[in-house]
């Protein structure tokens, strides 16, 4: 078992460099399945657990898939088969979204029921509802999905009774094929649906709207492969945004694209923390008391529940008190508890949590209980006193790439043990994690 440990103390500078959008590069590795010619390649692929599962349920499929340096390449002309193994999909639900490239490349598929963080039960009858307004039968079984179509699918005017993130990706690579044109609804307008949206058009496809609300897709009658770069992680960006806020840093977040962390940079203002946009990124100065602010988070561009923990961490250190409401998910205040144990004052009414500022945090071991409450926890431990212990890295390892080395780089005083395999530095020694530890190097994929 490993953990993060952070002494906390260390104020944040220098520079950090934001990797690939995981949330991007997932449903984009899943729609290279529609490539029936060619080979796609994909750059700025971050190493992370999630790219190496959905790159395992690709080859499961019959994909050939290789990874190195963040470059991934699929060759999907190959695929044999229309079923996704319970052993790669249980772990990730992002596997979920080879449903719709399968279906209307092949006419049939078969998926396990998706895993993923427990923040929420997480449903995916709006995937199933575009389906089958394109004609597709689905079988609900035992722990798995079946969805069939006689022929192509057919294009269809498909309303999301919620702004679906998951289903207007499954749903827009599904139309890519199909016969006619289909038209999302109340489609999610996160900037990851355009990069998708990009990726399918380079692939020959015909979407058009993404990042509004109305999607249009015209249905073509083959893809092939292409070459695409994936976004930089909003989510990452935002991650060390606040990390350097939190402990009154000075740091450059190389990469971030400010238009996609709008509510992020205006909520970080309102607080009295300073954010300079440049073209390659943005600069958090943070060098005065923080005021408190209410946070609500909301399909893009609203506040990305994913970035909630971390405000949450941020808050906790802030001037007044504050009211966090969660309206994306339903169970995501899970991190609420392992904040009570660093000392802090957080009070849960339904779905908003009431946090006190001007908290004076303590280090304590606490556990990281979906892959943003990880980052949050770390994020605190940067200001407690003394020493944080961070267990349940295999969240934290989802989603983000070498966050101690990244944060060791700006000066935290962090590192990540395995058990009975290293000792503690010097106490003030800064510390970069034990390479045998890093994500990229802890996988060993049959294709590396
Ligand atoms: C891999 C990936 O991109 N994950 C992101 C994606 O997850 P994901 O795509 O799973 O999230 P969704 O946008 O689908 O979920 C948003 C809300 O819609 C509900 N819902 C969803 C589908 C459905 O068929 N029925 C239904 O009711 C969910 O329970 C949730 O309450 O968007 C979330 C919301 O921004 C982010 O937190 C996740 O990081
Ligand atoms: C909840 C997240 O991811 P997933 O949808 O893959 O569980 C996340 O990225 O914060």
């Amino acid at each position: 078992m490993s953990k993060f440990i952070v002494r906390g103390g260390n104020v944040l500078a220098g520079n950090v460099k934001v990797s690939g959008a995981k949330n991007s590069v997932l449903p984009i590795i899943a729609a290279s399945l529609l490539g029936e010619e060619g080979v796609s390649v994909i750059r700025d692929a971050p190493p992370l657990d999630d790219v190496m599962t959905i790159n395992k349920v690709l080859e499961s499929l019959g994909a050939t898939v290789t990874y190195d340096r963040e470059v991934i390449t699929v060759n999907a002309r190959t695929i044999a088969s229309c079923e996704a193994p319970y052993e790669w999909v249980r772990k990730m639900r992002a596997s979920f979204l080879v449903m719709g490239p399968l279906l209307t490349r092949t006419g049939y598929t078969r998926i396990s029921l998706p895993g993923g963080c427990a923040i929420g039960t997480r449903p995916i009858d709006q995937h199933l509802k575009g389906f089958e307004a394109m004609g597709a039968e689905i079988n609900l079984g035992q722990g798995f999905i079946e969805a069939r179509s006689q022929g192509r699918l057919r294009g269809a005017k498909i309303y999301l009774d919620v702004a679906s993130v998951g289903a207007t990706e499954n749903i827009m690579m599904a139309a890519t094929l199909a016969e006619g044109t289909t038209v999302i609804e109340n489609a999610a307008k996160e900037p990851e649906i355009v990069d998708l949206a990009n990726y399918l058009n380079g692939m020959g496809a015909i979407v058009r709207g993404a990042g509004t609300g109305v999607i249009r897709i015209e249905g073509v009658e083959k893809l092939h492969g292409v070459e695409h770069t994936v976004i930089p992680d909003r989510i990452e960006a935002g991650t060390f945004m606040i990390a350097a806020a939190m402990t009154g840093g000075n740091v450059f977040v190389e990469g971030a694209i400010a238009d996609h962390l709008g509510p992020i940079i205006s909520k970080m203002e309102e607080m009295g923390v300073r954010v300079d946009i440049y073209e390659n990124g943005v600069r958090v100065i943070a060098d005065k008391p923080l005021k408190a602010v209410d946070v609500k988070t909301l399909p893009y561009p609203g506040f990305p529940t994913d970035m909630q923990s971390q405000m949450m961490a941020l808050l906790l250190v802030s001037e007044g008190t504050s009211v966090v409401t969660e309206t994306v998910f339903e169970n995501r205040f899970m991190h609420v508890d392992q904040f009570r144990l660093m000392n802090a004052e957080i009070k849960v009414e339904g779905r908003s949590s009431i946090v006190t500022g001007g908290a004076k945090l303590s280090g304590a071991k606490v556990c990281a209980t979906d892959l943003r409450a990880g980052a949050a926890l770390i994020i605190a431990g940067l200001v407690a006193d003394g020493t944080t212990e961070v267990s349940g890295t295999h969240h934290i390892d989802r989603g983000y790439v070498h966050l101690a080395e990244k944060l060791s780089g700006l000066g935290a005083d962090i590192w990540r043990i395995t058990e009975g395999k290293e000792s503690a530095p010097e106490a003030g020694k800064v510390t970069v994690a034990a390479q045998e530890d890093l994500p990229l190097l802890k996988i060993q994929p049959s294709w590396a």
